[in-house]
């Protein structure tokens, strides 16, 4: 097949206004880090049989997770093989920060997704030093796989309500784990059905018939070599789902399952021997390990957005649709402003997001050093501001995932085009690790505190300091990127105080708090929504001013299009709560409205430019629609040659039931 690059990208190419190895090598940190990545890429997609021969789509529900433990062995292995042994962690860490690599081998999620991403991290967090040094030699050599299992079928969100017992035997120095009900099984944890044999349980701890909490427990539930459940387990598979149909997500009961001791990990709460409960300085702390993945995600989303909006800005450079202008051909849909709007925002959103997630590792980072010390002063802040962002980040890539795909029209339909398996995947994480609403209500509780604190003079942590700011009933307005940021952290001072003023109105009329709260809820969640949208503004804002001194100016020209273009959007549609807070006028609305205008026509000769610039290699993108080199109707028909069902002209069925239906004889 020739490597002719479709004539419409060629020209995009021509005409972007900036050095789009520069914005790679900013995006990542550097060019260094580009350097690295890009090595890590080079030897790891060039491993064999790391690749399917037959497209996933076409496997059924169990060949694809048969399929997916193939390739993550021989990826897993590739990567270990890849590993540069003269570079540091944060030189590992920065290499594989906007790396996608696993998605140029699944297009769904790896069957070892869990025991990296929560596995690991919860004996990390979790584990004594002495109980740390042996499950990690064992866990990071990957001898043992783990996964996570806190969720229940009847409980979820709700911890604190998990049925799973772990009741401790001094006899014998043992926790005795049990399912009392259907409802205390295990559902959902990654890799729990085939893939692993061990996992981080949260379970009811009880002694001598004493509620000690929720804690966490590493169990063994398969047998090493054969792979059978052990004695007392009880195990499956949840079933097919929207996406994750390579992460195997399963099931898993205990009767009566008897574990020793050292099987709690007791970093925060002991049980010693005779059966003393020593306390955890915050019985919070077990609640880390979903802390450090809420903060993964708000980088993960970054990418996932940045693979989706690549593939349709692509296309849309390719796609020739309609007239503009009477007999001046068909234009690239590119050039439709409305298909702009759907798509430039995606770019905005995904550096905002890249650079909010930078700013809260490093925030997570310092908490989790002060834990060390025994400081938990900060955790709470971490705790609110990792809820919201979270919440925010997924809520707005799937939202804006989904966009890319219909903005591709049929074509972002097909499976090939890869959009509807990114949004499947990103869905998810509105879902997993705490569920949105009720993850903006935490930041919500502590919106409230803050405000309370505020009015009785105390000082407040630095991400809600503005809410001890002297306010006025409408804030005086301007049109500027700050004045923005000031305008949603009114709206955010003004939601929080009248979902306070409602409470107190509710329970005047006779209702208790809890109920108060609920009633107020709707509120609440919005003043989390500005809270977050007045924090993901600001530090995008803050982090590009910060970082881009020494950049060429055309690259910071094009960067500052899209501070203003995210502040800009997000102005326009929260214009109503604006209008109820502060003095923005008509005119103002006016200007903001042909601001953004002029600004998605500065953005559109850069469009191209700025996604090569996210430098996901083909192999990542995964997708008919999206390659660099715009062959798209080629890779449409070369993919759906691939059907089955394309490799016979006559499928049996005709014979079967089509011929004698249609001849009357059925
Ligand atoms: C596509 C790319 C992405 C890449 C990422 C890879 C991901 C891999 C796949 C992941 C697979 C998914 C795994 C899972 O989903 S694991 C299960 C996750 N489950 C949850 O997240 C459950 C959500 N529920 C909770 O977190 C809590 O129960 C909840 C916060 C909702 C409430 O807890 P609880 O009822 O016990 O507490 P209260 O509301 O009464 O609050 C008590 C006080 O404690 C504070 N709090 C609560 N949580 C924390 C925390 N984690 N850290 C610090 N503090 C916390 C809370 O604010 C209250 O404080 P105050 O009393 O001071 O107000
Ligand atoms: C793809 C995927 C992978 C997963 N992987 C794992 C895993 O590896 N390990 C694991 O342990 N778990 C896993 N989970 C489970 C996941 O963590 C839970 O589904 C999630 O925490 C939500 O809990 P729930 O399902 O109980 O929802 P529910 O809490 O039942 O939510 C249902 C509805 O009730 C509302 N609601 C609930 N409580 C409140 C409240 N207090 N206030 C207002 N509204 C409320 C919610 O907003 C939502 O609208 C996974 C889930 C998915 C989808």
């Amino acid at each position: 097949m020739s490597a002719k690059v479709n004539d419409d990208l060629l020209t995009e190419r021509r005409k972007c206004e900036f050095n789009v190895e520069e914005l790679t090598n900013y995006l990542d940190g550097g060019a260094q880090a580009t350097q690295n990545r890009r090595k890590l890429e080079d030897k790891v997609l060039s491993t064999k049989g790391l690749f399917d021969e037959v497209p996933e789509e076409y496997l059924s529900h169990k060949e694809k997770y048969e399929n997916a433990v193939r390739k993550a062995v021989v990826y897993y292995k590739a990567m270990k093989e890849a590993e540069d042994p003269n570079q540091t962690e944060q030189e590992r860490a920065n290499a594989t920060y906007r790396s996608l690599l696993h998605a140029a081998v699944f297009k769904d999620n790896s069957p070892f997704s869990l025991h990296l991403a929560m596995f690991i991290p919860a004996i990390l967090g979790q584990a004594d030093e002495e109980q740390k040094k042996y499950w990690m030699k064992r866990a990071s050599k990957m001898e043992i796989i783990g996964t996570y299992a806190q969720t229940e079928l009847g409980h979820g969100t709700f911890i604190r309500g998990l049925e799973t017992t772990a009741t401790y035997d001094p006899k014998t120095e043992e926790f005795v784990l049990h399912s009392p009900t259907l409802t205390a099984y295990k559902w959902w944890p990654g890799s729990l059905a085939h893939t692993a044999n061990y996992c981080v349980v949260m379970a009811h701890l009880y002694i001598n018939g004493k509620s000690c909490g929720i804690q966490p427990f590493i169990v063994q539930f398969r047998d090493e070599e054969t792979h059978q459940p052990l004695p007392g387990i009880k195990l499956g598979e949840i079933g097919a789902k929207l996406g994750f149909n390579t992460v195997n997500n399963g099931f898993l009961g205990f009767d009566q399952h008897r574990i020793p001791r050292n099987r709690m990990l007791m970093k925060n709460a002991q049980v010693l021997k005779d059966g003393t409960f020593k306390r955890s300085p915050n019985s919070k702390l077990t609640y880390g390990t979903m802390v450090y993945v809420r903060v993964v995600i708000v980088n993960g989303m970054a990418n996932q957005l940045a693979r989706a909006v690549t593939i349709a800005v692509r296309y849309s450079a390719v796609r020739r649709q309609s007239e503009l202008k009477p007999d001046a051909g068909e234009p690239q849909i590119l050039d439709y402003v409305t298909q702009q709007h759907k798509l430039f925002i995606g770019i905005a959103s995904s550096h905002a997001f890249t650079l909010t997630a930078k700013w809260l590792t490093r925030m997570y980072q310092k908490v989790t050093a002060d834990l060390e010390k025994g400081n938990l002063d900060e955790l709470p802040e971490l705790h609110a501001i990792a809820c919201c962002l979270k919440a925010v980040t997924t809520t707005d890539t799937s939202v804006l995932v989904e966009r890319s795909r219909t903005s591709c029209g049929g074509h972002g339909y097909m499976l090939s085009s890869n959009l509807p398996q990114i949004y499947g995947l990103v869905t998810a994480a509105c879902t997993y690790e705490g569920e949105n609403t009720v993850l903006m209500l935490q930041t919500a509780r502590s919106l409230v505190k803050a405000l309370e604190q505020a009015q009785s003079g105390k000082r407040l942590s630095p991400t809600m300091s503005y809410l001890s700011e002297k306010v006025s009933s409408r804030l005086k307005w301007d049109n500027s990127i700050d004045g923005i940021v000031k305008g949603f952290r009114r709206v955010a001072y003004g939601k929080v105080e009248s979902a306070m003023r409602s409470m107190r109105k509710y329970v005047r009329s006779g209702l208790g708090p809890e109920d108060a709260w609920n009633m107020s809820s709707v509120q609440l969640v919005a003043a989390s929504e500005a809270h977050c949208r007045a924090f993901i503004l600001s530090t995008y804002k803050s982090e590009v001013d910060r970082t881009s001194g020494s950049l060429s100016e055309p690259l910071k020209t094009v960067l500052y299009y899209l501070v203003e273009l995210y502040a800009t959007y997000w102005a326009l549609e929260r214009v109503g709560d604006l209008l109820l807070y502060t003095s923005i006028s008509e005119a103002d609305i006016r200007q903001l409205q042909d601001t953004y205008e002029d600004l998605l026509g500065k953005i559109r000769p850069n469009a191209v430019g700025l996604v090569d610039a996210f430098d996901f290699r083909d192999q990542i993108l995964n997708s008919t629609l999206g390659a660099y080199d715009g062959r798209v109707y080629e890779r449409l028909m070369e993919e759906a040659l691939k059907s089955p069902l394309n490799a016979e002209p006559v499928n049996q069925s005709f014979h079967k039931y089509l011929k004698p239906f249609m001849q009357g004889k059925l």
